[in-house]
């Protein structure tokens, strides 16, 4: 299909999940994708292909791997796919390919790794990319995708402009896409929601739907929850983080949260960038929010990684 867009290089920093799930889709509509991997070691065992399972089929998709430093061609649009807590990092290693007009994409959950990224680099056009879309390594480089979902897309800095042209590729690469110029309410709520959902399933080791028997942790945290969107200007109906809140525990009710599958495989878990981002920014504002503080202190107690 003629999308109007002539091939891009992508670069994509991190070839977990969401890495592999993005270089095959964007690699299936025939772009030049480049996945950079974060040692020598993880160099040598790429097998020069990047596997994608979906319901229905499973295709192999070439593409090429490199390390930060061992290749010099500039960047013009880097797709970041690390957690939260190395995504700062990850970007500084690749800093000096930076093309001083290059478009950086971020995928990270919650709030504070964008914030240090936009002051750090200031020149580059950073967009944030919230996805409800699922994926999961069944090997390295060999991804299941488990559903598809929606990336809200737009600017972090640089506000104002439109939306990019390659928009339309994602669409036809798969990656169902929504512009939207208010990226960081969309933030702020998703932030909302994995604060009152993803801490209390690993306090109470269950899945979404469990939190039904625990209604009255889940409402405590709503309206500190309202208040600091209040104070973060996101526009809210009356009781719509209450609907939103609910209607996700509804709709995920089988899914293991992101931060007790962390937990579960002994991975660190993105707490500091959910709940910890929350308590900062309320004692920064000088909100009260017990029982977000309470959450948050109990959530770092039982987590050893
Ligand atoms: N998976 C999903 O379905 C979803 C994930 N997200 C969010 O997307 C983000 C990424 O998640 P996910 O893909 O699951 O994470 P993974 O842990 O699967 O992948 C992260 C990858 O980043 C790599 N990495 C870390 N630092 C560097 C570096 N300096 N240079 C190169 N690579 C690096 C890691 O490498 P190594 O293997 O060497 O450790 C790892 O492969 C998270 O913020 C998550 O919350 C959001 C929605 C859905
Ligand atoms: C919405 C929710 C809670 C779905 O599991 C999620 O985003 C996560 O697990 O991180």
């Amino acid at each position: 299909m003629n999308t109007g867009v002539s091939t891009i290089h992508w670069h994509i920093l991190g070839a977990g999940s969401l890495g592999c799930l993005w270089a095959a889709r964007l690699a299936q509509v025939k772009q030049s994708v480049h996945l950079i991997l974060r040692s020598a070691v993880r160099l040598q065992a790429f097998p020069g292909q990047v596997q994608l399972t979906t319901q229905h089929t499973c295709q192999s998709l070439a593409l090429t791997a490199e390390l930060a430093d061992t290749s010099q061609t500039p960047i013009t649009h880097l797709i970041v796919a690390c957690k939260a807590y190395d995504a700062l990092t990850a970007i500084d290693s690749i800093a000096p390919r930076l093309a001083e007009n290059a478009c950086i994409i971020l995928l990270q959950n919650g709030l504070g790794s964008q914030q240090a990224i936009i002051q750090r680099y200031s020149k580059q056009r950073i967009i944030a990319a919230s996805t409800t879309d699922g994926a999961y390594l069944t090997a390295p480089f060999q991804v299941t995708w488990a559903g598809q979902g929606l990336t809200q897309l737009g600017d972090l800095n640089h506000l104002g402009q439109a939306a990019p042209h390659w928009l339309e590729l994602w669409q036809v690469a798969g990656i169902h896409n929504q512009w939207n110029p208010q990226i960081w309410h969309a933030l702020w709520l998703k932030l909302a929601v994995n604060c009152a959902i993803n801490p209390l399933t690993v306090l109470h080791q269950c899945r979404n739907g469990e939190l039904r028997q625990q209604a009255s942790q889940v409402n405590a945290l709503i309206p500190e929850l309202t208040l600091l969107l209040k104070q973060a200007e996101v526009p809210l109906q009356p009781n719509q983080l209450h609907q939103l809140i609910w209607q996700v525990i509804e709709q995920t009710a089988n899914n293991t949260s992101s931060m007790l599958q962390d937990v579960q495989q002994q991975r660190p878990t993105e707490a500091e960038f959910i709940t910890g981002f929350a308590c900062h920014y309320a004692r920064s504002q000088q909100l009260t929010v017990p029982h977000l503080n309470a959450l948050h202190h109990a959530l770092i107690e039982q987590l050893t990684y």
